[in-house]
């Protein structure tokens, strides 16, 4: 009782068909064709696996709705060579309780509050740099760029300055082999990024030891994410985190909170140039921000909170490109779901965008319309997964809510901006729009010199 389907050429399988579909934005239409030949679950070899492709609520009910006593996280060897093997997504059980309770400790929106102004000082100065006085802006780097500098302030508490420059270059260095084959020969993409990797788990390792001294000097702990769980005490009030725990985890959350959250703005800043409804109305709601404060003053919390239809277009957004296109996880026990059997030690591979796009649950879902997020009650549980869901659900939720709504703030409030090229994208695996997508850019209120 096997899902329909076939396993492919041993080894190979269907990845090189995906792979390519991914490169050349057609991965839905790959998955569809799937879907028409087979139904909403077949079987296909993928990364030298055999998996189980599934979509929908009732999949997704059961990838993300389970304890992890059946289906536990997968992660590909090059992830779990260079992020670490104490890194969230590699945990279970307990310890990922443990570890994800400390990192919420400092994600949760009752601590971000805290960190709203600082968060905006980084994207005013970012502006100041990168876009101000300038023609012409090339959004995907420069938001990279923004995110980084975002997570290197509040999560690391590292300042502007020749330290953040050398992170940033071994940092990336390490994300370009994230998704490569694990080949560690010399030269190879992979044996790059480990090398890199070593190098910044070695500049985290100092930056604790510094962080410790700090605390024990009576520093605060809730200065950023390093001393904050530096300062979880377990029962007997010893370290609740162990130093490769805090290692590891704060290069997972470098990973996770980078590419995501530029790839969310760079795509409303695309879409705002293809829209002008939704652009009138983003602006409106900001507009009426921005009066309500006096010059120079910086955005509250309150302030975020009215930025509600700002929000409903990202949700939007990410309904239509979800930066994270999918995953994969692993039985640990055979499984029955749909009348098939999945086998112990299979993988199974979900994918967001195939239960975006499904008209039974997304009435019209082709066209673009944030008001489907006015009553959120009335989207199914389990039916919008951009960010994951259940017990993995991603912890950077808001985090990533609040730096997109400070810098759409600052965009829409201060600029004008057009497309330079055409607005194609592609999936590296995070989708990637042609050329990085460089605008027009003009101060607000100035028409575009053309
Ligand atoms: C638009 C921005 C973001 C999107 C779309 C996004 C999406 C996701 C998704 C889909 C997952 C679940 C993957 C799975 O279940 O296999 C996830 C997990 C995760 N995300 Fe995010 N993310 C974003 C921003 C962030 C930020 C800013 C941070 C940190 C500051 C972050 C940290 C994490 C971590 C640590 C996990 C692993 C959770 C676990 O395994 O328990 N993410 N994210």
């Amino acid at each position: 009782r096997l899902p329909p389907g076939s396993l492919g050429i041993p080894l190979v399988g269907q990845s090189l068909g995906l792979l390519w579909a991914m490169r050349a934005n057609t991965a839905e239409r790959w998955l569809e064709g799937r879907v028409k030949k087979y139904g909403p679950i077949s079987k296909l070899s993928l990364f030298g696996k055999p998996t189980v492709f599934m979509y929908g609520q009732a999949a997704n009910k059961l990838i993300f709705g389970g304890d992890g006593s059946s289906i536990s996280n997968q992660q590909t060897q090059s992830l779990r060579m260079i992020l670490g093997d104490r890194c969230l997504l590699e945990l279970s059980g307990e310890d990922h309780k443990r570890v994800r309770g400390a990192l919420v400790s400092f994600l949760k929106p009752e601590s971000l509050k805290m960190y709203v102004s600082k968060m905006e000082e980084e994207v005013r100065s970012h502006l100041e740099m990168h876009w101000e006085g300038n023609q012409q802006v090339t959004v995907l780097p420069l938001m990279k760029k923004l995110t980084f500098n975002i997570i290197c302030s509040l999560l690391f508490g590292i300042d502007r300055g020749e330290r953040r420059d050398q992170y940033v270059h071994h940092f990336q260095e390490m994300i370009e082999g994230m998704w490569s084959i694990p080949v560690n020969l010399p030269f190879t993409l992979f044996n790059n990024s480990l090398k890199a990797s070593a190098k910044v788990q070695r500049m985290l390792k100092e930056l604790l030891h510094e962080k410790r001294l700090q605390l024990q000097k009576g520093a605060p702990s809730h200065q950023d994410l390093i001393s904050c769980l530096l300062s979880i005490r377990g029962e007997g009030n010893e370290d609740s985190l162990s130093e490769d725990e805090i290692i590891h985890n704060v290069m997972l959350i470098m990973a996770a909170g980078y590419d995501t959250s530029s790839v969310l703005i760079t795509f409303l800043v695309r879409l705002l140039a293809n829209n002008p409804t939704v652009y009138e109305a983003v602006l409106k709601e900001q507009d009426e921000i921005a009066k309500s404060k006096s010059s120079g003053q910086f955005l509250t919390w309150e302030d975020l909170s009215k930025m509600k239809y700002t929000w409903k277009v990202a949700q939007e957004t990410l309904r239509f490109y979800p930066p994270i296109f999918g995953g994969f996880r692993k039985t640990i026990k055979d499984i029955e779901f749909g009348g098939y059997i999945i086998p112990k030690g299979w993988q199974i591979f979900w994918v967001a965008a195939m239960t975006h796009m499904d008209s039974n649950i997304f009435h019209e879902p082709e066209k673009f319309d944030p008001a489907r997020f006015e009553n959120q009650a009335a989207i199914p549980p389990y039916c919008y997964v951009p960010f994951g869901g259940g017990y993995r659900i991603c912890p950077g939720y808001e985090f990533a809510k609040i730096e997109t709504l400070i810098t759409m703030h600052h965009l829409v409030t201060q600029f004008h901006w057009k497309l330079c090229c055409t607005d194609h994208f592609r999936r590296d695996p995070m989708p990637v729009p042609t050329e990085g997508l460089p605008i027009q850019l003009s101060p607000r209120n100035h028409p575009f010199q053309d």
